[in-house]
């Protein structure tokens, strides 16, 4: 701190609010013009802890070492390479458009109401990169620009994705089965170039940032925990076989005429930092836990720095033997991913994470080498406003703009630093710009892939993310990239000597001819797993019939008392009614004849009266007086 106290202060600019490039003329981006960054030769020196491995998380900020210090003619320049990637939108915006050459992009303000209300964004800027790829551009051709030459020749890179949410940073990286991204692709581009050299047994590793040699013990140790892993992680299934025949059908990756004395051997890491905490995505999950993701408690790792080396103390490295292995940690690992829901993308992701892929080679001579590439999905920059972020995501939202802060600033400030402009680059300020230092300080290649939502609603915040772009586009790295490291090799914390070497390449030797013997009995241990599986597969199809025949003979059973009861109902309903029926026609039949014989009675004495009255009319007719009543009466 009390070297920045004795420079002049200047004003801290963020990427995420950058000043008007095309006003302030002392920081405007100047993407055709390339500036030096000079690295000291021992600038490792420049951290403060030693070999003993303490943290490096102290106060202050790294220092570059003053330009004078390394001029020396001849050195090799190089540069971040910055592409532009348009995703394919619906209705494109006429805001952006791309130059004829086909590597500035230009922008305007969409239109009056919807510009930005900041004067600076009202005007048409110029962005150059070193490739821009509009929507038409294929997951291949990405891969073939960006990288794929790099692991032809071995090179170091840190690859980063970065944009706003939903610009496609996962899918350039990622893919889908049928569009694998950089990852699948690199994958199979490093393992079909060493598939004949592959060694069968994690006999070296990355501990603590310096290749080591395991002993028996710690190797095997390393193949159980490989295996452990592995047999947790899904299966790809379909999924890889579409996914290689799409990217053998894309690319020739030719194997490298590598002498078969050398062993290849190569390691998979998983990160992700989320809130400013490291976690492991490949840490073994114990089976019989029953808590879910969100419920354990996530051990979060600390970033340390060794003689110069940043690692993660602590963390999961697992030996792979082909891309399909890697392939089902980067899918076990992304499951354990923070994501969430944004109003601007369903799935977007919370976090920073970085795919570590470790390629350690042994010669005969015993030199060892390493090739590092470092694949990171940096979590969506985006303004609070617009992606509805409420608690803790908006806490997330913050953290994340900070982390991608501290980024632009130390793109920034190695920027300045070659004009004579500043010293320090602040890279613990952030765990992101730790873990990614070499890349920034040029000792692996920086690769960026810009996403942008070609649209209207992102202008301002995709000019944002084009100024950002434009800083990274301007460095230079004065010292050659160092394509790869060599022979940083301990035996845990002993310095080696040429006797030593003498016996490590010894050991090698024994090792590859112990080797087969475990081969076999991984080679055993595979058959059987593979037989326990089959077997597993029979048990369950035999399971599944015996439950259908049960199923059918109960069906058949159940059908039939049903039928037999329903047929007993119907009798007894029958005879019922049957019964019933008969007893009202006997009512009825009583009804009748207690009514006939009434209804006779009453016919008969009706006669009877009839009868009488008759009789009665007789008797009076007889009587003489009454003649000529009996006349009238006639
Ligand atoms: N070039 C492209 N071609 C086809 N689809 C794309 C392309 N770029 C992005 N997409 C689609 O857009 C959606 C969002 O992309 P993606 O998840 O990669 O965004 P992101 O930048 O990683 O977002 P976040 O930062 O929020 O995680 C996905 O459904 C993806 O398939």
């Amino acid at each position: 701190m009390a070297a920045e106290n004795a420079n002049p202060q200047r004003e801290v600019r963020s990427f995420l609010m950058p000043r008007d490039p095309s006003i302030d003329r002392r920081f405007r981006p100047r993407p055709q013009k390339r500036e030096r960054l000079f690295v000291t030769v021992n600038e490792e020196n420049d951290y403060e802890s030693g070999s003993d491995g303490e943290s490096c998380e102290s106060d202050g900020e790294y220092s570059l070492g003053a330009p004078e210090s390394i001029d020396s003619s001849g050195s090799v320049e190089s540069g971040a390479l910055v592409y532009l990637r348009l995703r394919p939108v619906d209705v494109p915006s006429p805001a952006y458009s791309i130059s004829e050459d086909g590597n500035v992009l230009v922008t305007r303000p969409p239109s009056e109401s919807s510009s930005s209300s900041n004067n600076k964004n009202s005007m048409e800027k110029q962005y150059s990169f070193s490739g821009i790829f509009d929507e038409t551009v294929s997951q291949r051709d990405v891969y073939e620009r960006c990288i794929g030459q790099k692991i032809e020749i071995e090179e170091s890179f840190t690859v980063l994705t970065y944009g706003t949410s939903g610009s496609g940073k996962t899918f350039t990286l990622l893919g889908d089965a049928y569009r694998p991204g950089v990852i699948p692709r690199s994958l199979e581009n490093i393992f079909s170039q060493y598939q004949t050299n592959i060694y069968p047994n994690p006999a070296l590793k990355l501990l603590n940032g310096r290749i080591t040699v395991l002993d028996d013990e710690m190797a095997s140790r390393e193949n159980i925990l490989r295996l452990k892993i592995l047999n947790g992680c899904p299966e790809l299934e379909g999924d890889y076989a579409n996914m290689q025949n799409c990217i053998i059908n894309d690319h020739k990756f030719v194997p490298l005429a590598l002498d078969t004395s050398v062993s290849v051997l190569i390691w998979v890491t998983f990160v992700e930092i989320y809130n400013e905490l490291v976690y492991d995505l490949l840490a073994p999950t114990n089976p019989n836990s029953s808590k879910t993701k969100n419920t354990t408690t996530r051990k979060n790792l600390k970033i340390v720095c060794n003689d110069g080396n940043v690692f993660i103390k602590g963390v999961t490295s697992v030996y792979v033997k082909s891309s399909e292995e890697s392939l089902r940690l980067l899918r076990a690992g992304l499951q354990k991913l923070t994501y969430a829901s944004t109003s601007i993308n369903a799935n977007s992701s919370r976090s920073h994470c970085i795919f570590f892929v470790d390629v350690l080679k042994y010669f005969r001579s015993g030199v060892i080498s390493e090739t590092s590439y470092k694949f990171c999905d940096l979590a969506g920059s985006e303004r609070l406003d617009k992606t509805g972020n409420m608690g803790s995501r908006l806490k997330e939202a913050q953290r994340i703009n900070t982390s991608l802060m501290v980024l632009g600033r130390c793109l920034d400030a190695a920027n300045s630093i070659s004009a004579g402009k500043g010293d320090r680059v602040p890279f613990r300020e952030s765990k992101l710009t730790m873990l990614l230092q070499a890349a920034l300080l040029g000792k692996e290649k920086l690769t960026m892939i810009v996403n942008v939502t070609p649209t209207d609603k992102y202008y301002e915040e995709n000019l944002n993310v084009l100024s950002f772009a434009a800083i990274a586009r301007n460095i230079i790295f004065k010292a050659p990239v160092i394509k790869q490291n060599q022979s940083r090799y301990s035996v845990i914390g002993e310095k080696p000597d040429n006797d030593y070497v003498q016996q490590l390449l010894e050991k090698i030797a024994w090792l590859r001819s112990d080797n087969e013997l475990q081969n076999q009995q991984i080679e055993e241990l595979m058959d059987k797993k593979t037989q326990l599986r089959e077997e597993i597969l029979r048990l369950s199809n035999q399971h599944a019939d015996e439950l259908a025949k049960q199923e059918h003979e109960l069906r058949t059973e159940l059908v039939e008392y049903f039928r037999k009861t329903l047929e007993e109902n119907r009798k007894k309903h029958e005879m019922r009614l049957q019964s019933e029926l008969e007893s009202q026609k006997r009512i009825f039949e009583s009804r009748i004849e207690f009514l006939k014989r009434k209804y006779e009675d009453e016919l008969e004495e009706l006669r009877e009266e009839i009868e009488d009255l008759e009789k009665e009319a007789e008797k009076e007719n007889m009587e003489p007086g009454n003649s000529k009543k009996r006349r009238t009466t006639d």
